[in-house]
């Protein structure tokens, strides 16, 4: 595992706790030190691309030369069959700004409610850069699918969890604890396929 030996210390190019929280989780085994881009005030980059990979890319050169640190970027959504794909990489401002979880629910649950279909997955690509120009970027993607139930379950996870409902367990997102969902979900499969890259030493 060369190339992630060489990784010592990582900035998180997130500013969601939720996501926070469970990277920090899924990362504690490699023994690599990590810090959120707010420990460098580092604030929110633009998002404007049409595609995750391309957000996720963003934001891990922003994290990136700001802190002088390697970076490692999420970025993710809920994708509704019924909204062909939507909202997608427009998730996290799907009613619009500022940010709200409450809101880009509602709204979720009001566009689906008479929708016959109402499959959807979580989607995330994440990106790690050595340097903010770094030509050789590892790219991961993971996808989770379930679909979305119109009343809440459960008070765990974050964002859409509580209307993500997982037809196999019986249970929504929020209903898991964090290291079940970290091991099935769209960002823990991201991660581990990232952390397979590093092990190959693509780096
Ligand atoms: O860009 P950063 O700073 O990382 O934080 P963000 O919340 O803006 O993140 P994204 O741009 O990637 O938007 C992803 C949105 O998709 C939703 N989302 C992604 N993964 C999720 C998960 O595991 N559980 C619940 N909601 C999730 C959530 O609403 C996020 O705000
Ligand atoms: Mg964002």
């Amino acid at each position: 595992m060369s190339g992630a030996a060489e990784i010592q210390k990582l900035v998180i190019a997130s500013g969601n706790a939720g996501k926070l929280r469970e990277i920090r989780h899924l990362l504690d085994p490699l023994g690599i030190e990590v810090l959120p881009q707010s420990a460098f005030s580092i604030t929110e980059v633009e998002e404007p691309y049409c595609t995750f990979v391309e957000n996720a890319l963003a934001k891990a050169r922003h994290a990136s030369k700001s802190s002088g640190l390697a970076a490692l970027a999420d970025d993710s959504g809920i994708c509704a069959n019924a909204l062909n794909g939507g909202p997608g990489v427009y998730s996290a401002r799907y009613a619009g700004e500022p940010k709200s979880d409450e809101r880009n629910n509602q709204k979720l649950v009001d566009v689906l409610r008479n929708q016959t279909d109402r499959r959807a997955h979580y989607y995330c690509v994440m990106v790690l850069v050595r340097h903010a120009d770094d030509p050789q970027p590892i790219i991961a993607d993971g996808a989770w699918h379930g679909e979305i139930i119109l009343e809440p379950r459960g008070e765990g996870g974050f964002g859409y969890d509580p209307y993500f409902f997982l037809p196999d367990l019986g249970k929504t997102g929020a209903e898991l604890p964090m290291e079940l969902k970290n091991r099935i979900s769209h960002r823990g499969k991201a991660l581990a396929r990232l952390t397979e890259c590093l092990k190959e030493g693509a780096f």
